[in-house]
């Protein structure tokens, strides 16, 4: 009675997903899944080239293979990149530049379920931070049971130096692998953390020193799981990261609302320009110089 009661609730919990069709011009497939006979644990790799950013299709092509690993019986989930100097760019910042209006509430909405669904998600998860993982990147990797991060890679949430505040519940991913005042600094700052220091304060678990041996790391926290029971284990996670998710599901309309009317604001869109534009001016100096 108490298990369907919580079932029910969990089920509650769950985003509700549109399974949008994995759209993508270049036919490449921008996640590539693949499930190790072995040990039943799926590697998802990120697969949108040049650096991950988050546009609709990658978001929904996530959505879809963590539905697919939850369904197939997998072990654990390991989220990793194809790229192996950026691990995911964040948000896609074409998405948010001088946005077309539907397709912004499209994007935002995708956002909100791509974190639901990795943050909730039923098997254990760990992340092979194999590159750069600022902003989006970061809360992907926060949303993770476990992270295992290369050396000389950068993470961390650096919205406030390109004007943007994070919204609530991506600040509440970061408050729960960092501690309050820590988090509150590191937030205010913006702050990329490098490696070395990631790991010092408690936002990566472990260092590797390739993609295979953090890919290892990973494999060896999703099997200390291997004594727990799967459903306990994934009830237990879900309670306990119930108040964070409740706080998004309980307004899903007002967070779109808040983040359009910001978005859209001409301080925010100018500042957001003016950082795209040093971004693409240093990626042509990086290329005219090779
Ligand atoms: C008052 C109430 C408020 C309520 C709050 C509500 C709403 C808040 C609203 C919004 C919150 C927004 C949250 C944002 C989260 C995000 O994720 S925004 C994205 C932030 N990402 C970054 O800052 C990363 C920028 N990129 C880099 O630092 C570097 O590119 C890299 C990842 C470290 C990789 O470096 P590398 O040298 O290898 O590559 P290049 O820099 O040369 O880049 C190659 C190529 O890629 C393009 N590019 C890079 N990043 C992005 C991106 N995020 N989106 C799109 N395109 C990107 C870059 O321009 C180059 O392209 P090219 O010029 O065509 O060569």
């Amino acid at each position: 009675m108490l298990r369907s009661k919580i079932l029910n609730r969990i089920r509650l919990l769950k985003p509700v997903i549109d399974r949008r069709c994995m759209s993508s011009a270049s036919k490449t497939p921008l996640t590539l899944l693949e499930v190790d006979d072995k040990s039943g644990i799926a590697t998802l790799s990120l697969n949108r080239p040049p650096v991950n950013s988050l546009n609709i299709d990658l978001m929904n092509s996530i959505i879809e293979s963590i539905t697919e690993i939850e369904g197939n019986k997998s072990r654990g989930l390991i989220l990793t990149s194809a790229n192996d100097r950026v691990f995911c760019a964040g948000l896609d910042l074409n998405e948010l530049h001088k946005p077309n209006q539907e397709r912004l509430k499209e994007f935002w909405a995708v956002f909100q379920d791509v974190w639901l669904a990795l943050h909730l998600c039923s098997v254990p998860t760990a992340a092979a931070i194999n590159g750069h993982a600022p902003a989006g990147g970061c809360l992907l990797a926060t949303a993770c049971e476990y992270r295992v991060m290369l050396p000389q890679m950068t993470i961390g949430l650096n919205e406030t130096q390109f004007g943007y505040m994070a919204p609530k519940w991506v600040m509440l991913s970061y408050l729960s692998v960092l501690p309050r005042r820590l988090a509150e600094r590191a937030l205010t700052q913006g702050k990329l953390f490098t490696t070395a220091e990631a790991l010092d304060v408690g936002l990566v678990d472990e260092i590797a020193a390739s993609k295979e041996e953090a890919l290892a790391k990973c494999s060896t926290f999703i099997d200390s799981f291997s004594k727990a029971n799967p459903l306990a284990r994934s009830l237990t996670k879900k309670q306990i990261r119930e108040p964070d998710v409740q706080k998004l599901i309980a307004d899903r309309a007002g967070d779109l609302k808040e983040c359009l009317e910001y978005i859209n604001s001409p301080l925010l869109q100018d500042g957001l320009g003016a950082y795209f534009e040093a971004l693409k001016q240093k990626s042509r100096s990086k290329a005219g110089k090779s």
